[in-house]
């Protein structure tokens, strides 16, 4: 007979292998038990936190066997903070890992067996690749601590004022360490979400690798601060490479990030960075990817794959700030770009300009409505690039896609889940698979991100 398993019960369990979150898996009593921490070929200790029909999570109680691809993770924190979930694995058994990641999500969701996934181009040295970090705030007694929250939940896992974050560029983590001080020393207070009162809610600090250009974006409720300027000034005598101080003013209920609207406290509105020897000018609501030595590997394999012979018509939907189509512009006739917020469509055309390059255009909206209206009226492209967030592309981009006959599509995703039943619509709708490339853009977490060329039937 089977055995009634119960949160709370100890167990014993062998883990044959890593989850998409980079959870150990083993099976108890015909379930799935999900471990972090544990890893493939360990023999471990566990307690059952959170028992459903047909799986389980568990938390780590003792190692009973080690395997032998297990290291000491370097970071003290490292099993408390939500951001690293492999830094007890070793680097190499990483990037395997995440090969068999996108391989596994091919295979069970988009159905795709016969196409080879190339090995994960991963980094050299992959230590302090962010140019950014986003830190949650916490008043623990008098003393406000900035850090990051742990794994699923809303709780701060590890103050880092005294710490250094190692996945952070060095000079962001000194600049942490200023901000908390002057936090403090101000007297500023923590937005607190039960009663909807205090001012500091988030703080993103941003660097441009190449240029060396720092932004803090001080994300705060409406409540008034007093000599708000004269804070960012001391800041910036500080830190001489911070050249925008922007407060962000989110008055949500919810926990969204960036509020509507910006007002720049010290210097300029964005910073700006390089990739590839091409200048990008970046406002504090865009996205620009967070591994810049990676974008500039990810960017050069969508250029590869997009194979442009100077006179195509090429889409790149969700733009962002137009990195993809800048880079693609100089091989194609025109680039037509297509991205929901406004100022990085605005970021977008003054990259252009930076660049000295006249054959793009940007259209601001959502690439659902924009795409199958621009194909409506008649847009034929001759290669589409998606780059969509988490959550991958609506259908109606796909039906879009196909109606529009385009013959090759390069899409690039941070989430093999939603990739792979991406490529497994596009499959059904004519469109074959042929490479398949993992690009390493966040060593010691589980997160994949992932490059696909697929080319109509
Ligand atoms: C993963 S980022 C990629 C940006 C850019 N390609 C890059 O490499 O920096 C996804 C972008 O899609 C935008 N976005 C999200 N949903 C969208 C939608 N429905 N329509 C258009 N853009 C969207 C986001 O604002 C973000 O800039």
């Amino acid at each position: 007979m089977k055995k009634v398993v119960r949160n709370g019960d100890i167990i014993e369990l062998q883990i044959n292998g890593l989850g998409h979150g980079g959870e150990g898996v083993g099976r108890y009593e015909d379930m799935a038990v999900f471990v972090p921490g544990a890893l493939t070929g360990e023999r471990v200790k566990a307690k059952l936190m959170q028992v459903k029909k047909s799986f389980a999570r568990a938390e780590l109680l003792a190692i009973l066997t080690k395997a032998e691809q297990r290291i000491n993770p370097p970071c003290h924190f490292a099993h408390q903070c939500g951001g690293c979930q492999l830094q007890h694995l070793d680097y190499q058994e990483q990037l395997a890992h995440k090969k068999s990641v996108v391989e596994s999500a091919l295979r069970r969701i988009a159905k795709i067996q016969n196409v080879a996934v190339q090995p994960t181009l991963g980094m050299e040295h992959p230590w302090h690749y962010r140019n950014k970090i986003h830190l949650q705030l916490k008043q623990a007694g008098k003393q406000i601590k900035l850090g990051f929250f742990a794994e699923g939940s809303y709780e701060l896992a590890a103050g880092l004022g005294d710490q250094v974050c190692l996945l952070v560029d060095q000079q962001i983590n000194q600049v942490v360490a200023s901000v908390e001080q002057l936090i403090n020393k101000s007297g500023l207070t923590v937005y607190d979400w039960s009663t909807k009162t205090g001012l500091l809610r988030h703080i993103i600090i941003r660097r441009g690798f190449k240029t060396g250009e720092m932004m803090v974006v001080i994300v705060t409720s409406e409540e008034r601060w007093p000599k708000e300027s004269e804070w960012a000034e001391t800041l910036v005598q500080r830190h001489p490479e911070i050249v925008s101080v922007v407060r962000n003013i989110n008055t949500s209920p919810d926990r969204v990030i960036l509020g509507r609207e910006d007002r720049v406290l010290v210097g300029k509105s964005f910073i700006t960075d390089e990739l590839n020897g091409l200048q990008f000018h970046i406002s504090a609501a865009s996205f620009y990817q967070v591994n810049p030595q990676q974008t500039e590997v990810l960017y050069n394999k969508v250029l590869e794959m997009a194979g442009l012979e100077d006179k195509e018509t090429v889409v790149d939907a969700y733009c962002g700030i137009g990195t993809i189509a800048t880079f693609l512009a100089g091989h194609a006739k025109q680039v037509i770009g297509m991205e929901i917020v406004p100022a990085a469509v605005e970021d977008a055309r003054k990259n252009a300009e930076l660049n000295g390059i006249t054959n793009t255009e940007f259209h601001t909206g959502m690439v659902e409505k924009l795409l199958p209206h621009l194909v409506s009226e008649g847009l034929r492209p001759d290669l589409l690039v998606l780059d969509p967030p988490r959550k991958g592309c609506e259908k109606e981009v796909l039906q879009a896609i196909q109606e529009a006959r385009v013959p090759r599509v390069v899409y690039v995703s941070c989430d093999p889940a939603t990739l792979a039943r991406d490529l497994g619509i596009l499959d059904s709708l004519g469109y074959q698979t042929i490479q398949v490339q993992p690009v390493d853009m966040f060593p010691w977490t589980g997160h994949v991100e992932c490059v696909v060329l697929m080319s109509r039937t």
